[in-house]
């Protein structure tokens, strides 16, 4: 069984499939760090030394080489992922449990201006054009976020509430 988180940054993908992947005592891997790990670098090095195309290249390699493997996992892939090359397709084909973490505008906006300087593609965004920079993303990205096979909210709840609500849609 392999369950996918897939969803905007800072929607919650790597703190839910933490938790998940603890209840339900599967391994779990996060994507953005399986690459790190396989590149000896980290992401912000990889987006400065070698650009965007180079990353996306990787990240569908590496993703499909841990769709190929044979174990149960809980995969938070990174905010991208799903909208690039045929990546929803695989990500749909290697589970029926791919999830969308979805999350209000606002609360994305709180959550990534704290964080802004880890996550390269929003880390030279001005401050007062934040909101409008994340709505268009959000929205271009939306159609692929909503390939997924199921869709649950990640704001105004707990964690441990959201996890419930995954367990409870799972197939
Ligand atoms: N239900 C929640 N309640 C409160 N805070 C949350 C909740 N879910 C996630 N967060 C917080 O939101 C921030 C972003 O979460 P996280 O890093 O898990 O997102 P992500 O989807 O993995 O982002 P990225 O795609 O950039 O890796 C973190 O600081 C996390 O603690
Ligand atoms: O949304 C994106 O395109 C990205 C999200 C992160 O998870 C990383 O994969 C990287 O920073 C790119
Ligand atoms: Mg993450």
């Amino acid at each position: 069984m392999k369950i996918i988180l897939i969803g905007y940054m800072g929607s919650g993908k790597t703190t839910i499939g933490k938790a998940l992947s603890k209840q339900l005592n599967v391994k779990f891997l996060d994507l953005d760090d399986y690459i790190e790990a396989a590149e000896k670098s980290s992401i912000n090095e990889i987006f400065k030394n070698k650009g965007e195309v180079y990353f996306r290249k990787k990240e569908t390699e590496y993703l499909k080489e841990v769709l190929n493997r044979k174990e149960n996992v809980v995969l938070s892939v990174g905010g991208g992922t799903p909208c690039f090359g045929d990546n929803i397709g695989l990500i749909n084909e290697a589970t029926p449990n791919s999830i969308y973490i979805k999350t209000d505008l606002n609360v994305l906006c709180d959550r990534l201006m704290k964080e802004r300087d880890e996550r390269p593609l929003i880390a030279d965004i001005a401050p007062e054009e934040f909101q409008e920079f994340i709505a268009k993303h959000l929205f271009e990205r939306s159609f692929f976020y909503n390939q997924a096979h199921h869709k649950i909210g990640n704001q105004y709840k707990s964690v441990e509430d959201v996890v419930l609500q995954i367990r409870k849609l799972l197939v």
